[in-house]
């Protein structure tokens, strides 16, 4: 593998260049890299049955499956916590490396018994990629034991670990989702007259560090679902409806929950017989408890920011049927589809997208030019993630051997081909090839996102700056090295409109979208000046 070397400044102008790309770097050592596309984030789930316990609910299954939902998210290792709720010393606990399947076999389900539990499915973005660092973290405090699940990257990370360390506390790795969980162990100076006041720890947390997370805090027999102030990880609710209860139409009160579920995205809930309720709002703390569901706590953002969900949720990273800001994924993409139509028409006997990601924008497109949709290319399901190639060649080769084109479509055609994203530009120059030699007559480029500039420091592994393809080279520069007829972006506007268009609050202060690593205009403040807020 091919490895990077650290930068060495030589004046003070550097100094900051150099300190952003080192820690890019840093990020990234001990974890595979790729040649293409950002890599995910992190899944969080819990679930907990209602009424009498032990439950009736086959829990460790529900969130298991749950897991299965969210795996797009994380492939790299997972782990399930369970809690049996009588005795506050012992956790069940499954962790391992690779994929949900390979980790959960019956005798793993079998031995988290419990009615209630959380889960973890991770893509490292702090600390490597190994046994040590998988989630959940579970830790035995004076009060029992405690397991966090956690989505997102603490940008302040560094000094919330002066913090933890001043007050005596040995960490075993570097993980910033073991220092959440660490911080929460700590007694407050000021002391808690009736036991732990957990809500109020995590509060105190949130306020130190209000970026960036989904969290699931397990104790013996209650889970706290956190979002962090800017809600920029995403985390929804869902009721376990009693067996042959519809699931769809709008959340009823009135129809009694059997369990209740948190996680990351929704797409899971009807394969695990629950019903969509509601996302965890920014800032909210959420007790869940055999008798239900009641918010704690909403923390305030610091003065004057706005809310900043991931906007790449919508782009890339969300499964297409998960819903957010009372939208549906698919129907988004679709918007932003239509919207680059607006922006960019060309001509061209048929659109067609490059699978999986581009596939809604693609129908969107067709449907605003009335140009007809036509697939192109067939994916490889088997070909996992291409690691780094030795050589040039091997690179290109190994996102071609992903694609093969479907030639009847193609040949002596002028071809619209969308994407979501173009990151190192590594994918779209050989499917582009694939098309010419399949009998393209043109291939036109659209993309259903804007370029992407600049790094992120909030859970997703975005490559360095110089890596970002579109720090090299404009869209007409790119269009020439990919030998694309032509190449257009769609604008951050055109992104943010097609975001909004169909989002049911319209108040300003409620909707706001993370931009940062197109516009570099960071939610919290350049990272790299202040992280203390
Ligand atoms: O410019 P590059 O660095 O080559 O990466 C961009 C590509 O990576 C992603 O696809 P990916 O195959 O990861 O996932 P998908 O199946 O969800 O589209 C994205 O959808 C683009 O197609
Ligand atoms: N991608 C994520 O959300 C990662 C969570 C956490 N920062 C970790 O590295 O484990
Ligand atoms: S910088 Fe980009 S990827 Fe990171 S949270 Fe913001 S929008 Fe999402
Ligand atoms: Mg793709």
């Amino acid at each position: 593998m091919a490895s990077e070397s650290t930068c060495q400044h030589s004046s003070e102008e550097d100094s900051l260049a150099c300190e952003m790309k080192n820690f890019a770097i840093e990020k990234r050592r001990g974890r595979g890299a790729v040649t293409s596309g950002l890599t995910h984030e992190c899944g969080v789930f819990g679930a907990i049955g209602c009424g009498e316990w032990p439950t009736t609910l086959e829990i460790s299954q529900i969130i298991c499956w749950g897991l299965v939902a969210l795996q797009h998210r994380g492939q790299e290792s997972a782990g399930i916590v369970t809690s049996e709720g009588k005795c506050s010393k012992y956790f069940n606990i499954v962790k391992g490396m690779g994929l949900i399947s390979n980790i959960f076999n019956d005798q793993a389900i079998r031995k988290l018994k419990g009615s209630i539990g959380i889960g973890h499915t991770r893509y490292s973005t702090s600390a490597a990629s190994e046994e040590v660092n998988c989630q959940p973290f579970v830790v035995h405090t004076q009060h029992g034991a405690l397991a966090v699940a956690h989505n997102g990257e603490l940008v302040n990370c560094d000094s919330l670990r002066k913090m933890v360390l001043g007050r005596g506390v040995g960490l075993s790795t570097h993980s910033d989702s073991e220092l959440i969980t660490q911080a929460l162990c700590l007694n407050p100076p000021e002391g808690e007259s009736n036991g732990p006041d957990w809500p109020a720890r995590i509060k105190h947390l949130m306020q130190l560090a209000p970026l960036s997370y989904s969290l699931v805090i397990m104790l013996k027999n209650k889970i706290y679902a956190v979002r962090d102030p800017y809600g920029n990880r995403p985390l929804c609710l869902g009721k376990i409806l009693a067996q042959n209860e519809p699931l769809d139409g709008d959340c009823d009160d009135s129809r009694e929950a059997e369990g209740w579920v948190v996680s990351s995205e929704s797409c899971g809930f009807l394969s695990i017989g629950a019903q969509y309720v509601r996302e965890v709002f920014p800032g909210e703390i959420i007790e869940m408890t055999r008798h239900g569901i009641r918010t704690i706590d909403i923390v305030e953002r610091p003065e004057d920011k706005i809310q900043a969900f991931c906007i790449f949720e919508y782009v890339y990273f969300a499964r297409a049927d998960s819903i957010f800001e009372g939208q549906m994924v698919y129907a988004v993409r679709m918007q932003c589809g239509r919207q680059l139509a607006i922006e960019h028409p060309v001509e061209a006997d048929i659109v067609s997208s490059v699978p999986e990601s581009g596939t809604a924008a693609a129908h969107g497109f067709s449907r605003q030019s009335g140009i007809s949709f036509s697939e192109v290319l067939c994916k490889n399901r088997y070909v996992g993630r291409s690691f780094i190639q030795p050589s040039n060649r091997l690179r290109q080769l190994s996102i071609a051997k992903k694609f093969g084109a479907l030639s009847g479509s193609v040949k002596g055609k002028r071809v619209l081909l969308i994407d979501d994203s173009i990151v190192r530009g590594n994918t779209i120059g050989p499917i582009i090839k694939l098309l010419r030699n399949a009998g393209a007559t043109e291939v036109h480029i659209r993309v259903a996102s804007p370029p992407l500039l600049y790094p992120c420091y909030m859970g997703i592994n975005i490559p360095t700056t110089e890596e970002l393809i579109a720090n090299k080279l404009d869209a007409d520069e790119l269009a020439v090295a990919v030998g694309a007829n032509s190449l257009k972006y769609l604008s951050v506007e055109g992104l943010i409109k097609a975001v909004r268009s169909d989002i049911k609050s319209k108040n300003a202060h409620k909707v706001g979208h993370c931009t940062a690593c197109l516009t570099g205009e960071y939610p919290g403040g350049e990272p790299h000046k202040d992280l203390d807020w």
